[in-house]
């Protein structure tokens, strides 16, 4: 099992090049099922996840090579519409194959899908949506097919703007007869790359975005080679990074527009920020400032997957702040672990209360989830003495080689396997 260890309290500084979005990526690669032919993904990023995807793919008969952020797809062998449940369970992204693989042979099985223990996490949006464009669902314990002889567009309603809700349904309604509108839908960024990367391919999609969303359906697609837009998250990641340990950070290949939530959240925590282009510099000299309410919701809210990361700037902030979670129920888990390296954080219902305190101080913590395994990584960042973050396959679901981008800023960190003593000189 590899840990990562830190030797903080070193100011980060220098520049990096972000990576591509792996919540872009995902859908796009299981998009690719939807047309027959050679599928060109550029900005893919190393990750764990990326490489469950691939296999899933492998599984059901693609070609699938992965290399310099390049992904490579033959889909003409794809035959399968049946994944192992083992290959579901590995993340929660397994899900978005459903819609395209029903779209493409008209019937799919599939299992609960696994993921991060950050909530309960239902499917149920996705199959009402499904069941909307004419699909015919069967659960029997965790197993759910899908049949359909040709799926036909409708009008869906959201109940939530689920993110994965409204991507699965875009991808089963590209190729459905007639329209398919769905209100209340997501408004990510990611979901606008899938309805560029669709409309690449031929589809005919207009509003991702926007809380409406229109599809005609089409005959066919072409395949495409297609850019992944820069990770939004891992960007935040970096930025809250560098104002925690006062250092200063230069982001190329961002876009800031995707970020103007978090801008604003820690421009009122004092954090000095300056927008060029795709170019993102924070810089931080002094103590962060409280703020009072942060609530996580739906984009272009403030998101929930920079909510543990924001935690550890104002548990270090001067003052009480209050960071409330609307989006997972257990997305919490790193208080405990944050509070083990000295913070002053209590937890009510879905609230944090977190009273700021001088200085976060080297622990053995573990990473419950991604979030929270990159949340206690800038923890350690930025605390005095040594960090070890246990379990940090979940920090690789999401971020390509957190280390060697940290290592390239300065930051004192290593990977490494048991046993974990005296290998960083401070
Ligand atoms: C790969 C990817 O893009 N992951 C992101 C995506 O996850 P994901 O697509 O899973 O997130 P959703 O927007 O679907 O989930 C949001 C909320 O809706 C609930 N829900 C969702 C679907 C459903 O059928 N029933 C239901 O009740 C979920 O339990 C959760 O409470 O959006 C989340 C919210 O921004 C992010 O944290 C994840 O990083
Ligand atoms: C929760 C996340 O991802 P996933 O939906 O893939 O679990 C995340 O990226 O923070």
């Amino acid at each position: 099992m590899d840990k990562l260890v830190i030797e903080g309290g070193k100011p980060l500084s220098g520049s990096i090049v972000i990576q591509g979005a792996k919540n872009a990526a995902l859908p796009i690669l299981a998009a690719s099922m939807l047309v027959e032919g050679n599928v060109t993904l550029d900005q893919v990023p190393n990750l764990l996840d990326i490489e469950v995807m691939l296999n899933i793919l492998r599984d059901l008969g693609c070609k699938a090579e992965h290399k310099n952020q390049t992904v490579w797809l033959d889909t003409t062998g794809v035959q399968s519409s049946h994944i192992p449940e083992s290959l579901m369970r590995q993340m929660r992204s397994s899900i978005f194959l459903m819609g395209p693989l029903l779209a493409r042979f008209g019937e799919v099985t599939i299992y609960q899908p696994g993921g991060c223990a950050i909530g309960e996490r239902k499917i149920d949006l996705h199959l009402r949506g499904l069941m909307s464009l004419g699909a015919q669902i069967e659960e029997e314990g965790s197993r759910v097919v899908c049949y359909a002889k040709k799926l036909r567009g409708a009008e869906i309603h959201l109940d939530f703007p689920s993110v994965g809700a409204t991507e699965n349904i875009m991808m089963a309604a590209v190729l459905a007869d007639g329209l398919t509108t769905i209100s209340n839908a997501a408004r990510e960024p990611e979901i606008q790359d899938l309805q560029n990367f669709l409309n690449a391919m031929g589809a005919k999609i207009i509003g991702a975005g926007t809380d409406t969303i229109t599809i005609e359906g089409v005959e066919k697609l072409t395949p495409c080679r297609y850019p992944v837009i820069p990770d939004r998250i891992v960007t935040g990641t970096i930025m809250v990074a560098a104002a925690a340990t006062r250092g200063s950070v230069t982001m190329h290949n961002t876009c800031p527009s995707h970020l103007t939530s978090l801008i604003h959240v820690l421009r009122r925590a004092g954090v000095q920020i300056t927008v060029d282009g795709d170019i993102i510099k924070v810089g931080s000299a002094n103590r962060p400032k409280s703020i009072d309410r942060i609530v996580t919701s739906p984009y272009p809210a403030f998101p929930t997957d920079l909510q543990s990361q924001v935690m550890v700037l104002l548990a270090l902030a001067d003052g009480v702040s209050i960071m409330k979670e609307t989006i997972f129920e257990g997305r919490f888990k790193h208080v405990d672990e944050l509070c083990r390296m000295g913070a002053d954080i209590r937890v009510d219902l879905n609230s944090a209360f977190i009273r700021g305190v001088p200085r976060l101080y080297g622990a053995t913590v573990e990473a419950t989830d991604l979030r929270a395994g990159a949340a206690l990584v800038i923890a350690g960042l930025a605390a005095q003495g040594k960090t070890v973050v246990e379990q940090i396959h979940h920090i690789d679901r999401g971020y390509d080689r957190i280390e060697t981008m940290l290592e390239h800023l300065g930051a004192r960190i290593k990977r490494v396997s048991s046993p974990v003593n005296n290998l960083i000189q401070p």
